[in-house]
C-alpha cells in the first residue's frame, strides 16, 4: 500500500513539486531551510490549532506543511547534492512533527475529559515513532526494513480522514480512526521486526559458514 501511494503520489505531485523546488533554489532557499520551515508549520498547526480543538484549520496547515517534505528532497536532488545531514535533519524533523501532531490530538481529547481518545492518540504516537525507529535502527545496523502496511504518509492521511470526519461532525470517527491507525502501526512494527529478524539470521548463518570454512 505504501509503495503504491508513494509511486502514484510522487508521479502526480512531482509535476507540481519540481517547478516549485526549482523556483525556491533560484531564490536562494536551501533544502534544509525548507525542512525546518515545514516543521515549524506543523508545530503551528498542531500546537496552535489542533490542541485547541480547531482540527479543520489544523488539518489544512499541517497538510500544506507536510507536503513541503517532498520539496526538500526534490530541491536537494535538483541541486545534485543530497547530503547525509539533510537526510538526518529530514527524518528527525519528521519525528518532532509527528510527536507534535499526535501529542496535540491527545491534549485536545484530554481537554474534553475523553480518556479513551487520549489513549488512542498516545498509542498512535508511540507506535508510529516505533515504526520509524525500527527502520532507522535496522539501517544503522546495515540492514533494511523498508516494508510494512503503513508508512508515514499513510499514517498522516489516515489521521487526516479522522480530522475530516470530526469536521463533518462525525465526532466519534476521529477516535475510531485513531484506534485503527494504532493497530495498523503495531502490525507495521511487527512486519519490520520480522524482516530484520530474517536478515539478522541470514547474516549470522553466513558468519557461521565462514567460520566453519576457516577452521
Ligand atoms: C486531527 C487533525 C490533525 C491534523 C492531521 C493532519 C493530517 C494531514 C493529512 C494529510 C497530509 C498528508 C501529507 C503527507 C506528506 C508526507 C510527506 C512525506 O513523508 O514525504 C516523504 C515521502 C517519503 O519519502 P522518504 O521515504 O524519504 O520518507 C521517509 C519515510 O516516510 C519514513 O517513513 P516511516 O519509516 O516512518 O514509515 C519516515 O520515517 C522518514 O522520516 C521519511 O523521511 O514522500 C512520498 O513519496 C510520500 C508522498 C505522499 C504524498 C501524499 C500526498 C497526499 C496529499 C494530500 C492528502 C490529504 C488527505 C486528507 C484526507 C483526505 C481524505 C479523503
Ligand atoms: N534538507 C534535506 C532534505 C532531504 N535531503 C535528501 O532527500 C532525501 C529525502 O527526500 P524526500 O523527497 O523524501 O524528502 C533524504 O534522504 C536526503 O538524501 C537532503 O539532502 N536535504
Ligand atoms: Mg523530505
Ligand atoms: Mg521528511
Amino acid at each position: 500500500m505504501a509503495k503504491i501511494l508513494s509511486v502514484v503520489s510522487k508521479a502526480s505531485l512531482g509535476r507540481v513539486v519540481q517547478p516549485v523546488a526549482a523556483a525556491l533554489l533560484r531564490a536562494g532557499v536551501s533544502p534544509n531551510a525548507v525542512t525546518v520551515a515545514g516543521t515549524v508549520g506543523v508545530l503551528v498547526g498542531a500546537l496552535g490549532f489542533a490542541a485547541r480543538g480547531h482540527l479543520v484549520i489544523a488539518l489544512v496547515i499541517i497538510t500544506v506543511s507536510c507536503l513541503t517534505d517532498m520539496l526538500d528532497g526534490t530541491m536537494a536532488r535538483l541541486r545534485g547534492v543530497t547530503n547525509k545531514f539533510g537526510a538526518l535533519l529530514d527524518s528527525s524533523m519528521d519525528r518532532i512533527a509527528d510527536g507534535a501532531i499526535f501529542g496535540s490530538v491527545a491534549y485536545y481529547f484530554a481537554t474534553r475529559d475523553d480518556l479513551r481518545g487520549v489513549a488512542a492518540a498516545l498509542l498512535c504516537l508511540v507506535a508510529g515513532q516505533a515504526v520509524s525507529y525500527v527502520k532507522a535502527r535496522a539501517e544503522g545496523l546495515g540492514m533494511t526494513a523498508n516494508v510494512g502496511l503503513i508508512e508515514r504518509s499513510e499514517r498522516l492521511i489516515i489521521l487526516g480522514i479522522g480530522g475530516l470526519l470530526w469536521g463533518f461532525d462525525v465526532r466519534y470517527g476521529l477516535e475510531v480512526v485513531l484506534w485503527i491507525l494504532g493497530v495498523l502501526s503495531i502490525v507495521t512494527v511487527a512486519q519490520r521486526m520480522v524482516t530484520v529478524h530474517r536478515q539478522a539470521n541470514e547474516q549470522a548463518d553466513r558468519q557461521t559458514d565462514q567460520q566453519a570454512g576457516v577452521s
